[in-house]
């Protein structure tokens, strides 16, 4: 299991040009009446891939994993798995199989019956029937249950039986939508992780639509942010959170501070900019953007520090104000500062001991401040 970090690690197919893409969506448009669900969308995703689609109800994440299985027919474009135009292809004809959010277990058959439902229908022998079952059931960690009826399992149990029994097929392609909506949210931490053991272990291609993001962040080898039926960016969970492709991701993705602003000057690597609320800002950025040109700089929380003293590069980077509010989570603290300009700044520090000597409290005057290379600047 160790090695499991560095496998997922080397794992990029997408970096490579060689590598083909096994389900592409090529600009692909989905309507409803005058409704446009899925917006001229192109998409590739690659095999033995986890790949997460994330975005807020009704972005059409649902509605690209239901043309993928079959049972939404594309207005126009085309999705091609494996080399192969699905055009015309009906969902049980397709190397795909899709698990549900109500898992949609049929009640009076017992767990065995359930995951063997799929096999029968095919027509398989028995005696592989009975085998690949026993598979399943191992797999999934329901070698006891067999016997049982969904309604005698638990939340996280039925959730294992659904997998079992959309993996029985032996499917290319796992379709997964909410999977783990109905599971409270220690168990669906547990399950994450499950699921992904699973998926290495298969060597399958999953792609799972959620709209909880740390479970996106958690799982995915890759993430599609989606709004309004187009893809915003697709990127690694690291690349989304640490380099956000626009404000609408930035903003999306975890918590963030936004400070806007215009461009006054810029030199190799770094602008400057003066933010609405007087701060002048100096930060690292790649992109050449031309003086005037109205910008965003997103800096996450946790990148943000707060000390009782005028930081030594001031009044670069940094500002005053006085805590407004203190969050305390357990592992982490977040504080809400007031700034002087009435700007309100989320920090966040780890409580990495249990007792802090004098520690920050409520309406105490402090600084905050952070560092060229703390946030990602937007163009606005
Ligand atoms: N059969 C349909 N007829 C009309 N409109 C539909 C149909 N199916 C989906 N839509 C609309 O298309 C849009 C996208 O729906 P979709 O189910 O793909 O969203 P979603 O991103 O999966 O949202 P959620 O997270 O709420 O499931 C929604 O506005 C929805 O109302």
């Amino acid at each position: 299991m160790k090695s499991l970090g560095s496998i997922r690690r080397a794992f990029a197919p997408w970096t490579d040009p060689a590598s083909k893409p096994f389900i592409s969506f090529r600009n692909v448009t989905k309507r409803f009446g005058d409704f446009t669900a899925v917006d001229d969308l192109s998409l590739n995703i690659y095999t033995r891939e986890f790949f997460a689609l994330l975005g807020a109800s009704g972005c059409g994440k649902s509605t690209l994993l239901r043309m993928l299985a079959g049972f939404e027919q594309p207005t126009s474009g085309e999705i091609i798995l494996d080399g192969q135009n699905l055009a015309g292809i009906p969902p049980y004809r397709r190397p795909v199989n899709m698990m549900f959010q109500s898992y949609a277990l049929f009640p009076h058959m017992t767990v065995e019956n359930n995951i063997a439902f799929g096999l029968k229908q095919d027509g398989m022998p028995k005696a592989d029937m009975a085998e690949r079952v026993q598979q399943m059931l191992k797999l999934v960690k329901l070698e006891k249950f067999a016997k049982r009826k969904p309604h005698q399992l638990s939340g996280g149990q039925r959730q294992r039986v659904a997998l079992a029994r959309s993996l029985a097929k032996r499917p290319k392609v796992l379709l997964l939508d909410e999977p783990l909506g109905a599971l409270d949210k220690k168990l669906r931490e547990e399950t994450q992780f499950e699921l992904m053991d699973l998926q290495q272990e298969l060597g399958l291609t999953f792609v799972v639509v959620t709209h909880d993001q740390e479970e996106a962040m958690t799982m995915a080898d890759r993430i599609a942010v989606m709004s309004h039926g187009t893809v915003v960016q697709v990127a690694t969970p690291a690349e989304i959170y640490e380099a956000p492709n626009s404000r609408f991701v930035a903003d999306f993705i975890g918590d963030v501070n936004i400070f806007d602003g215009a461009l006054t000057g810029a030199e190799a690597g770094f602008v400057q900019l003066e933010t609405t609320g007087g701060i002048p800002i100096r930060m690292m950025s790649p992109d050449g953007f031309a003086k005037g040109t109205r910008v965003a700089v997103a800096i996450r929380p946790e990148k943000i520090r707060i000390g009782r003293q005028t930081p030594a590069h001031a009044p670069m980077n940094t500002a005053a104000g006085e805590i407004w509010d203190i969050g305390y989570l357990g592992d982490m603290t977040v504080f809400h500062i007031r700034l002087k300009n009435g700007q309100v700044i989320k920090a966040s520090t780890l409580n990495a001991v249990r007792a802090v000597e004098d520690p920050l409290g409520y309406d105490q005057e402090v600084w905050i401040s952070f560092g060229d290379d703390a946030g990602v600047v937007l163009k606005d």
